[in-house]
């Protein structure tokens, strides 16, 4: 199974892109991995943010093939300890599924016909993070994930 992360926006901290990195190449030991940034809106001034979130949908949703399963990161989704969550990576993985998407939303969250296509939605925290930041987070949260499965060290229960 390939785990792939759709994020919107390039990261323009260069010490949270490097943190990015060295937990991306950290989780490339385990699983398949691809992060996939989608550039950003232009001339989002002239849109609402209800426009801002249709167009960035349509811009996800052209990325996904139909065998993708789609979790959408998302505040009011479900939660997990980093044990659970790493049990739920495993369900997907004998599921015979080949790729995992999870996405992060754009500023002002997710469109309509996003939530529509998911197939479910997963929370970090009731506590909202940028769009720029949970991308750290979340990729810290498989590595971990992947070091329980192994019973590796990284994790202190
Ligand atoms: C600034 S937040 C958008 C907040 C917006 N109010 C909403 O309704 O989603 C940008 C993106 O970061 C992700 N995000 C932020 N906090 C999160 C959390 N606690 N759990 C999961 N995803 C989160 C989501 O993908 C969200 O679409």
């Amino acid at each position: 199974m390939t785990i792939k992360l759709i994020a919107i926006g390039k990261t323009d901290n260069k010490q949270l892109q490097q943190l990015i990195n060295e937990y991306t190449k950290r989780l490339g030991f385990y699983i398949k991995f691809l992060l996939e940034i989608i550039p950003d809106i232009k001339n989002t001034k002239n849109l609402s943010e209800e426009q801002q979130k249709q167009k960035e949908g349509e811009l996800i949703l052209n990325k996904l093939i139909t065998t993708d399963v789609l979790i959408l990161l998302d505040e009011n989704g479900k939660q997990f300890d980093s044990v659970g969550f790493s049990s739920y990576l495993q369900k997907h993985m004998n599921s015979g599924i080949k790729q995992l998407v999870f996405v992060i939303g754009g500023p002002y969250g997710f469109s309509k016909d996003v939530y529509n296509k998911s197939n479910g939605k997963i929370s970090l925290s009731k506590m909202t993070f940028s769009h720029q930041m949970i991308r750290l987070f979340f990729i810290e949260q498989l590595y971990r994930g992947f070091t329980i499965l192994k019973n590796e060290p990284y994790h202190h229960r």
